[in-house]
């Protein structure tokens, strides 16, 4: 698969994922929603449901998008922030713009599942 490929396939993916976190820590819009969580596991878990979304060999075994954001009531800001630090990551990982949006548009579905409000 081709969007596998150029993101770099497990490596690159999980690399991504790693800068994305860093940038979390540093948003005043987001950071606090992170407090507590375990990181660890939010990498594993966000790199293999990113790794299946763009057609890896990977199998996303966690509970569904809606499921695991309800009762928080994110909001529209708040999904923007995560988007904006996934692309500065990507930015930073050195993934070509054409690329990123071709990530941003498999994840972009799960808008509807994440923000209720
Ligand atoms: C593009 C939109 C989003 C995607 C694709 C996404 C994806 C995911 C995934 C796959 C997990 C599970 C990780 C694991 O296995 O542990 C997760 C957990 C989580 N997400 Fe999101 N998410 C999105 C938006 C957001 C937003 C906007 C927020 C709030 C700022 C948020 C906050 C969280 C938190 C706090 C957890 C950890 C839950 C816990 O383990 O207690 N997510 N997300």
């Amino acid at each position: 698969n081709s969007l596998y490929q150029a993101l770099g396939e497990q490596a690159g993916i999980t690399k991504i994922t790693h800068q994305m976190i860093v940038n979390f820590a540093q948003d005043e819009r987001i950071k606090a929603r992170f407090k507590g969580v375990n990181m660890q596991k939010f990498k594993a878990g966000f790199a293999l449901y990113v790794c299946a979304q763009v057609g890896g060999p990977c199998e996303y075994q966690g509970d569904s998008m809606q499921i695991i954001h309800a009762g928080y009531n994110y909001t529209n800001t708040e999904f923007n922030a995560v988007v904006d630090n996934l692309i500065l990551a990507m930015e930073q990982c050195g993934i070509p713009v054409a690329v990123q949006n071709q990530l941003l548009a498999k994840l972009a579905p799960s808008y509807k599942d994440v923000v209720y409000l």
